[in-house]
C-alpha cells in the first residue's frame, strides 16, 4: 500500500527573519534551560519519528531508492537509539564538573565547569542520509538546551517534507523550527546571527558557511566530505578486502561521506582482490544490482551526469560493472583499475559507486600517494597485519580510521573530520559536548580574604611570598631531559617541587585556617 507524502514547500524569503525570531526569543526567555523541558522534547521527538516511520521509509525510497534495511538501520533506528541514549544520559552530562588539574592554591575557590547552552543555533543537513544527518545534530542541540532552526537538504525533497511534519508534530514550535529551501533560503539564514552553525555537506559549501559565520564570530562545525583512501598491504586478506570495500560502496550507492574513494593495493594482491570483488558482487546481488531492492539510486540527474563524466574521463580499465541507466538514475558498482593516482576517479570525491584500484610497489609508495592526494581525509581504511597498519597510522592523518574494514560507524563514537574534511565532532556524548559552552565558575569565600589580599597594592615584597606559594619547579633540565622528582618529594612539598615552594604552600593553607 502506497503512503501519501507531503509536498516540499520552500519557506518564503520574506518569512525567514520572522520565523527565526521566535526560537531566538525563546532562548532569551530561558525556556530551554530546564533539563526536564529538554527531556520531554526529546521523548516527544522519539514518538513523532515512530509515528511517521512508514512515511520515512517511503520518503527515503522516493528520494534515493534507499533499501528498507538501510533506512531502518541508518536512519530510523539510528536516530531513535540516539534519542534513548541521550535521554538516559542527559542528567549525568549536564551535571557541573569538578575542574580538573587545579593547583592546590586555587582549590579553595571551588572551581567547576558548568555546561551552558550556546543559544539559538542553525543545523544545515545533507541529502544522503537525510534524517540521520539532520536530526542527529538536532538531538544533541536540544539536549544541550539550545533552541534550533533546521534546514534540511532540498536534494532529498520528500525526506525534507516528512522531517517538517515530524518536527511540527513533536517539538515545541516556539523553540524548534524548520526552514525549507535551497541556496537562496540558506543564504538568507546565513545572513542572520547564530550562536553556532552545524553544517554537513561538501567542502566548497563548507567554505561559504565558514565565511558567512565569520563576521558574527559564530562558531561552526563542518562535517565535510573526504577523498578517503583504502590502503591494502600485501599482508591483507583479499576476500575480506573485497567484501568490506564492496559494502562501503554499495551502501547508499556510495553516496556516503566516509566511503573509500580509491584503493591503493600492493601489486601482488591486485589480481586476487579483483577476483574477490567479482565473487562478492555475485553473492550480494545474484541478479545484478540493477532492479535490486537492496541498491540505491543516484540522488538526481545532476549528480548522475557528474558521475557519468567521471567514468567517461577515466583512463583506467573497467574490470567489474560499468553499466548505468540514466532514466532510473542507476549506476552499477564499478571496479576500475587505474594507471595513475592523477586519474580523476582518485583525485576528486566520487560520492558514488566507483571502486578505482591503483597497484603500488610497496607500502611506502602507498602512504606517499595517499598523503599527496589529500593528507586530511575523513576516513582511512588500512588492510593488513598489525605492523603494516601501525606504520600507516604513524604516517597519515584522517578524521577516523577503520582497520580492516570500510566506513564502520559506531553510533556513540565521536565522529568528525580534520583539516580539509572539516572540524568539530558529534555522536554519543560528543553530540552534547559540541553544543555547550564549558563555562568555568569559581567562588571565592569571604573568609579567604586574608590570603587573597596578597594581590592588592601596595605590592611591596609580596611577590616573594606569592612565588613561593605558586611557582612550580620544573622537572626537566636545560637540555629537555626529564628529572625525577620522586613522589615523596612531591608529597612533602605539596606539589611545589622544592622545600621553599612547599613551605610557601603550607603557609598559604595554614593562613586560610
Ligand atoms: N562529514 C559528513 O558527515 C558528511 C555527511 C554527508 C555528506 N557529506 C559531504 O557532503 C557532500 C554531498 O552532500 P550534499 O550534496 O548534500 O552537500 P552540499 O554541500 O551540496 O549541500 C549541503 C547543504 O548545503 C546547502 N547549500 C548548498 N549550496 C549552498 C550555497 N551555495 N550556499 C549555502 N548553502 C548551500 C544545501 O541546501 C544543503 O542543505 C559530499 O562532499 C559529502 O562527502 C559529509
Ligand atoms: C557478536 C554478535 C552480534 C553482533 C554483530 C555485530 C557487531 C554486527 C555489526 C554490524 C554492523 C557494523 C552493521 C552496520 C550497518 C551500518 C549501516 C547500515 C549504515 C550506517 C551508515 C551511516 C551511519 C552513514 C553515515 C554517513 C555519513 C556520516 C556521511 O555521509 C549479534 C548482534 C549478531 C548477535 C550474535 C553475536
Amino acid at each position: 500500500m502506497g503512503v501519501e507524502l507531503p509536498e516540499l514547500q520552500f519557506t518564503s524569503l520574506d518569512e525567514i527573519p520572522l520565523r527565526i525570531s521566535v526560537p531566538r526569543k525563546a532562548f532569551l526567555e530561558h525556556k530551554t534551560r530546564d533539563v526536564e523541558f529538554r527531556l520531554v522534547q526529546l521523548r516527544k521527538l522519539y514518538w513523532a519519528i515512530k509515528d511517521h516511520e512508514e512515511e520515512i521509509f517511503e520518503a527515503c525510497a522516493q528520494d534515493l531508492h534507499k533499501p528498507r534495511f538501510e533506512t531502518e538501520l541508518a536512519e530510523i533506528g539510528w536516530i531513535l537509539n540516539d534519542i534513548v541514549f541521550t535521554t538516559r544520559n542527559l542528567h549525568k552530562w549536564v551535571k557541573d564538573e569538578k575542574a580538573p588539574d587545579i593547583d592546590l592554591n586555587y582549590k579553595l575557590m571551588n572551581p567547576k565547569i558548568r555546561k551552558d547552552p550556546l543559544g539559538c543555533v542553525l543545523v544545515i543537513g545533507a541529502f544522503n542520509f537525510p534524517f540521520q544527518l539532520t536530526l542527529g545534530p538536532v538531538i544533541g542541540a536540544i539536549a544541550a538546551g539550545n533552541t534550533v532552526v533546521i534546514k534540511p537538504s532540498e536534494n532529498a525533497p520528500r525526506s525534507a517534507a516528512v522531517m517538517q511534519k515530524i518536527v511540527e508534530a513533536g517539538l515545541d514550535p516556539s523553540c524548534y523550527t524548520i526552514v525549507q529551501g535551497g541556496v537562496p533560503e540558506t543564504q538568507a539564514l546565513l545572513a542572520e546571527r547564530w550562536d553556532k552553525i552545524f553544517f554537513t555537506g561538501g567542502a566548497n559549501v563548507g567554505r561559504i558557511i565558514a565565511k558567512a559565520a565569520a563576521p558574527h564570530l559564530t562558531p561552526v562545525v563542518l562535517e565535510l566530505g573526504g577523498i578517503n583512501p583504502a590502503i591494502v598491504t600485501k599482508s591483507a586478506d583479499p576476500r575480506l578486502v573485497a567484501r568490506r570495500m564492496l559494502w562501503g560502496k554499495l551502501l547508499n550507492a556510495g553516496q556516503v561521506c566516509t566511503s573509500q574513494n580509491y584503493l591503493l593495493v600492493d601489486k601482488a594482491l591486485v589480481g586476487p582482490v579483483v577476483e574477490e570483488f567479482k565473487k562478492a558482487y555475485k553473492e550480494f546481488y545474484p541478479n545484478g544490482a540493477k532492479g535490486s531492492e537492496d541498491y540505491s539510486k543516484i540522488v538526481n540527474e545532476t549528480h548522475f551526469q557528474r558521475l557519468k563524466s567521471m567514468l567517461d574521463n577515466t583512463k583506467g580499465k573497467i574490470l567489474m560493472g560499468g553499466t548505468m541507466d540514466e532514466k532510473e538514475l542507476f549506476i552499477e558498482p564499478t571496479v576500475v583499475q587505474v594507471e595513475s593516482i592523477d586519474d580523476s576517479l582518485c583525485t576528486s570525491e566520487s560520492f558514488g559507486p566507483f571502486i578505482p584500484i591503483l597497484a603500488v610497489d610497496n607500502l611506502d609508495e602507498a602512504i606517499q600517494l595517499a598523503n599527496g592526494v589529500q593528507s586530511t581525509p575523513l576516513g582511512l581504511y588500512p588492510f593488513g597485519n598489525k605492523a603494516d597498519v601501525e606504520k600507516i597510522l604513524a604516517a597519515t592523518r584522517s578524521g577516523g580510521v577503520s582497520i580492516n574494514d570500510a566506513a564502520l560507524h559506531i553510533p556513540t563514537l565521536p565522529f568528525g573530520g580534520v583539516g580539509e574534511s572539516g572540524y568539530g565532532a558529534y555522536r554519543g556524548r560528543s553530540s552534547f559536548d559540541v553544543w555547550v559552552h564549558r563555562r568555568p565558575i569559581t567562588s571565592s569565600p569571604s573568609w579567604l580574604e586574608a590570603i587573597l589580599a596578597i594581590r592588592y597594592p601596595p605590592y611591596g615584597n609580596k611577590i616573594k611570598t606569592f612565588k613561593a606559594a605558586s611557582a612550580l619547579t620544573p622537572d626537566f633540565d636545560r637540555s629537555g631531559r626529564k628529572l625525577t622528582l620522586g613522589w615523596l618529594r612531591c608529597l612533602f612539598t605539596l606539589g611545589g617541587g622544592t622545600a621553599k615552594a612547599g613551605a610557601g604552600r603550607a603557609a598559604a593553607v595554614a593562613a586560610s585556617e
